[in-house]
This record gives structure tokens, sequence and C-alpha cells, in this order.
């Protein structure tokens, strides 16, 4: 089976060239395979004919998104539409990665696959949204994937973050504490993968986060014990730690398709964290 991945230079597109197991890989990036060019795209398609194609490819930078708002539909609305219509063209499944900032984040419980979002409060989280329609309209045979709080070898994350401003110079980090979701490990998300390419009958949505649940707060002060880094962390709110961004305050993303159909489970956040800083982190 041929696995063409767009982004594949990305954070989750280096961990998917690694982790996938038992397909050819096309790794495809900006140079060789424009998301927002909708020829250009057809024709890298016409040339590879991939089975399936992984599509990583997005402008994730949540903040800029908010500023730099025609880029981000760009990319992550019109790319979409423009790799979904491709891979309906080609005969490729298309796997689209999505987000948990699809949802408002007002939900007291872990959104399903089977809750609507409607885009959330933020750019990022809009077009994203777009992009799942399009997929859904332009490629009936598809998976829509929703990961979240992604971290992975080489970065860039949230982990990264904390492990860079923790250089000494600060005597204490505030982390915002009123946000709630799954930290994710990239190698957990092409764990999954593997399991959902081995099954090409299955369509629709996944979430596809580690179980568990963690405010950014939680998760900083776990990077820091496992680490054993020394920087004390304080909880703060997100009106005191402000950002362009609004983020959705519940990012939970319950697992209910991988139960229903593969009896599936993903990692705990905690466990998936400590063999990936004891794998990729030396001090
Ligand atoms: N990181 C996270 O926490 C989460 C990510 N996701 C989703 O997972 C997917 C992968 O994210 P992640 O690996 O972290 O993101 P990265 O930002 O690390 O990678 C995205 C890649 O897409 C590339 N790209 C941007 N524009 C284009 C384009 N026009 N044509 C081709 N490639 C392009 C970027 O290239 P360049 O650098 O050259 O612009 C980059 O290599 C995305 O869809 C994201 O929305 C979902 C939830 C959480
Ligand atoms: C750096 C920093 C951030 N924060 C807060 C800001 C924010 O509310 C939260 C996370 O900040 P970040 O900007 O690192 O993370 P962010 O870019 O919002 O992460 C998101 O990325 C996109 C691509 C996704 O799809 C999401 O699933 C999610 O992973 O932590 C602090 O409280 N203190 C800090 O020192």
């Amino acid at each position: 089976m041929k696995v063409l991945i767009t982004g594949a230079d990305g954070m989750l597109g280096r961990t998917l060239q690694h982790e996938l197991q038992g397909v050819e890989v096309i790794p495809t990036n900006h140079k060789t395979a424009d998301i927002t060019d909708a020829a250009a795209f057809d024709r890298c398609l016409a040339l590879h004919k991939p089975d399936v194609v992984i599509h990583c490819a997005a402008m994730t930078a949540v903040d800029k998104c908010e500023t730099e708002i025609d880029q981000a539909y760009r990319i992550n609305a019109v790319g979409t539409e423009n790799v979904a219509s491709a891979c309906y063209r080609h005969g490729a499944k298309l796997i689209a990665i999505s987000t948990d900032y699809v949802f408002e984040g007002d939900s007291p419980v872990p959104y399903t696959e089977f809750d609507a979002p409607t885009g959330g409060h933020c750019v990022y989280g809009q077009s994203k949204w777009a992009a799942e329609q399009a997929v859904r309209t332009h490629c009936p045979n598809h998976i829509i994937a929703r990961v979240s709080w992604l971290y992975g070898p080489g970065g860039p994350s949230f982990l990264d973050k904390m492990l860079s401003l923790a250089d000494g110079t600060r005597e204490v980090l505030k982390v915002v504490n009123d946000q709630r979701g799954n930290p994710t490990s990239t190698i957990a998300v092409a764990q999954a993968l593997n399991e959902l390419l081995r099954h090409p009958e299955l369509v629709g949505t996944y979430h596809l986060t580690c179980e568990g649940e963690a405010t950014w707060y939680d998760f900083a002060c776990r990077i820091f014990e496992l680490a054993h880094v020394n920087q004390k962390v304080i909880p703060c709110t997100s009106e005191e730690f402000r950002s362009p961004a609004k983020r959705p305050a519940n990012s939970r993303l319950a697992k209910k398709k991988l139960e229903y159909t593969l009896n599936y489970k993903m990692p705990s956040w905690d466990t998936a964290l400590a063999d990936y800083l004891t794998r990729f982190y030396t001090k």
C-alpha cells in the first residue's frame, strides 16, 4: 500500500515517516506538493498514485492565524479542499488530520465523534472546521482523525516551549489551568493510524488522543517532573495569560469510534509522556 503524506516535514509528518509500518511512504512538503496549488497537487497524485493520502499540512500557528486570516483559510480550508477533490479524482482514501480546537469548549463532558462542532472561537479552529466540511463534501472515502495537544520528536510543541523556558532565568512560569484536554504523543497517533490503515473499510470521524485529561498547568508540571527539571510553575487563568486566540476551555475528546469499531485503546497521556521523554529527552 502506498501512503502519501502532505506536510511530511512538520512534527506529525516526520513521526509518521518513521512509525508507519508495512506501507510505502511518499513524503511530500511545501516544495513538492503545495496544497494551495490545486493543479500541482493533482499532478502529484497523478504521478504517485497513492492508495491513501494522510493530510498533515496546515497552518498551525494558532495566534498567528488570528491576524493572518486569509492565509489560514487559504492553507487550512482551500488547501484541504484541493487535497480532498484530488483524492476523489484519483481514487485515494483521504485521512485528514483535524483538531480539538474545532469545538467551542463549553461542554462539561468530553466531546465524542457524534457531537457537532461549530469551529470554536479562534480562526485556526474555524479554518480547520471548514477543512473538515470540505473533506466530507468532496471525498466520501475519508477518515477525519482529530488529534490534540501534540508533542513529538523535533517539535515545535508546548512541551518544547516549556523545556526551553525553563533555562534557569525565570523564577516562576505561569501556566493556564482553566483549559483542559488530552496531551498526545505523535507516536501514539502514528500507532493508531497504523491500525486504521489495516482497516480500509473504516470511514468517518475518529478521535485519536491519549487517554486521561490534564490542564496545560498539569501538563507542564508533569513534563518538568518526568524530565527532572527544577522549575517552579504556578497556575493562572486564561484571563491572566492573555493570548490573541481564544482556546477552548474543554478540549477533551472521547474515543467512541475507536472503541466501537476496533476495540482499540490509546495509551494514557502520562505513560506516553514518560516513554517519550525517556526516548527523546536529554538534558
Ligand atoms: N500540533 C498540534 O498540537 C496539533 C496539530 N493538529 C493538526 O495536525 C496536523 C499536523 O500538525 P503538526 O505536524 O503539528 O504541524 P506543523 O506545523 O509541524 O506541520 C505542518 C506542515 O505543513 C506544511 N505546510 C504548510 N503550508 C503548506 C502548503 N501550502 N503546502 C504543503 N505543506 C504546507 C508546513 O510547512 P512549512 O513549515 O514549510 O510551512 C509544515 O511542514 C495539522 O493538520 C494540524 O492542524 C491537530 C491538533 C493538535
Ligand atoms: C508558553 C505558555 C503558554 N501558555 C498557555 C497558552 C495556551 O492557553 C496554552 C497552550 O499554548 P500553546 O500556544 O503552546 O499551544 P497551542 O498552539 O494553543 O496548541 C494547540 O495547537 C494547535 C495546532 C492544536 O491543534 C491544538 O490541539 C493545540 O495543541 O498554554 C501558558 O499559560 N504559559 C506559557 O508560558
